[in-house]
């Protein structure tokens, strides 16, 4: 199949409102809770994208019935707990790591075997991070040298555990919560620094006795959930590249309406106001148990910062956006313990190092981040090596460019932002595809 490459112009002011697509933690998880839960649940704003589509045709392959009602709009007719069936080929995840390892927690306490896939990105991430804790509740999973394919085996009896995660990962946390709705007793787990609590807070909405706080959640097993409806706000992270964007190109203004502002997420707004961003906030309201607010960007001179690094699991997917905006800041920018970014879809330290380099910017990187020198970007081209956020963090950095870049292999932008070109092209980005 031919290379999907991009090519990003030069550009002036960016104008407009964006609506970005629904957020893609918040609809892989409604799938998951909507399946196992008793009744129907309407879920409105799904992300339909590759990553959170794969995760619906995995469920309906294990027996459950989803129905895409609209653009966006499923309702899925849960079986209850125990009501999944086994499936005799299997189930591929496609580039998701939520998808693989969420599920990884999910079939563990099925009573039949399934076999997790994933693409050629999927299968070079780590699994032991899920494999090792889960076996601690008894689950077996065979793993290709701590790699996909995972071959869950089921009719295991998992008891409860109480787990201090060694790295922050909301993947990780809702892998054990979901094996622990099967579980005999109490599972716990704690974190290094608090992570995304979007499976805490849909399990509380779908009826599921859970305690939570930032950094600590603990549920006991066998129980029930009950269907319940769900709003997916704006996915932040896909805000994100607008918020950037509009802060380093004169003349901007955009505003990006309903984004979710979980603040587990919104780790960005905070690092680019201490650049000197203009983003405020409108509306702030709440959707569906979830904080979500109208975001209003404004161009404004960014100069370098020591990114706290405190902040890092709040902004885990933004980095590559982060990258862009301080290889134009005035100054220096420090990101460190951020090693997490180099098992993503690519090694996305080592990514954005090789493709700024390749248009002319200063950075050097780091085992756990990188040291930006701001500056001017000349141009040329760039490797997204596969990677959505890459390949859209590159387009931001071809509007300011001299000469523009091509950025090569940008399919897929699909697994997490359907429509991406559209949109920004709406706004004032000068983005087209490559011949
Ligand atoms: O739980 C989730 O939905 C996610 C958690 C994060 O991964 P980690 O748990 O590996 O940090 C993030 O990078 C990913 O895009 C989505
Ligand atoms: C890391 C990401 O997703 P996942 O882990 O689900 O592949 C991402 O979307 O940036």
């Amino acid at each position: 199949m031919k290379q999907l490459d991009w090519i990003s112009r030069p550009g002036h002011g960016l104008h407009g409102v964006v609506r970005v697509p629904g957020d893609k933690s918040v609809s892989h998880r409604a799938m998951m809770l909507g399946a196992l839960a008793n009744g129907r649940s309407h879920v409105r704003g799904f992300l339909e994208g590759e990553d959170t589509r794969a995760t619906a045709a995995v469920l309906q392959q294990l027996g459950v019935r989803i129905e895409t009602v609209g653009d966006g709009e499923r309702i899925v007719h849960g079986v209850g707990l125990h009501g999944l069936r086994g499936a005799d080929t299997p189930l591929d995840c496609g580039n998701a790591g939520t998808g693989m390892r969420l599920l990884a927690g999910l079939l563990a306490g099925q009573s039949f075997d399934s076999v997790l896939v994933g693409d050629e990105s999927l299968s070079k991430r780590p699994m032991r991070r899920v494999t090792e804790p889960l076996a601690a509740m008894g689950a077996s999973i065979d793993t290709q040298d701590g790699l996909p394919p995972l071959q869950v085996h089921g009719g295991k009896n998992l008891r409860g555990i109480r787990y201090t995660l060694p790295v922050a990962s909301a993947q990780v946390k809702s892998a054990l919560l979901l094996a622990g709705l099967y579980a005999e007793g109490e599972t716990e787990v704690i974190e290094p620094h608090p992570t995304r609590d979007y499976t805490e807070r849909m399990l509380a909405a779908f009826g599921w006795p859970i305690a939570f706080e930032p950094g600590r959640a603990r549920l006991s097993g066998r129980h029930e959930m009950k269907a319940t409806d769900i709003d997916v706000p704006a996915d932040f992270s896909s805000a994100a590249f607008f918020l950037v964007a509009a802060s380093v190109v004169p003349g901007s203004e955009l505003r990006l309406p309903a984004v979710g502002l979980n603040p587990r997420r919104t780790g960005l707004l905070h690092a680019l106001r201490l650049m000197g961003a203009d983003i405020r906030v409108e509306n702030e309201r709440e959707s569906g148990g979830e904080p979500v607010g109208d975001l209003i960007v404004c161009h404004a001179p960014l100069h370098g910062i020591e990114l706290p690094v405190e902040w890092v699991p709040d902004m885990i997917d933004e980095f590559p956006a982060l990258f862009v905006a301080a290889s134009v800041a005035s100054g220096r920018t420090v990101v460190r313990g951020a090693a997490e970014l180099r098992v993503k879809e690519s090694d996305r330290i080592a990514t954005m190092a090789a493709g700024l380099r390749a248009i002319g910017a200063r950075i050097e990187e780091t085992p756990d981040g990188a040291m930006i020198d701001g500056g001017s970007l000349a141009g040329g081209t760039v490797e997204s090596h596969g990677d959505h956020r890459i390949a859209m963090s590159f387009a931001i950095a071809g509007l300011l460019s001299r000469d523009g870049i091509r950025i090569g292999d940008c399919a897929n932008v699909a697994t997490s932002f359907p429509g991406f070109v559209e949109l920004a092209s709406a706004c004032g980005f000068q983005l087209g595809i490559a011949d």
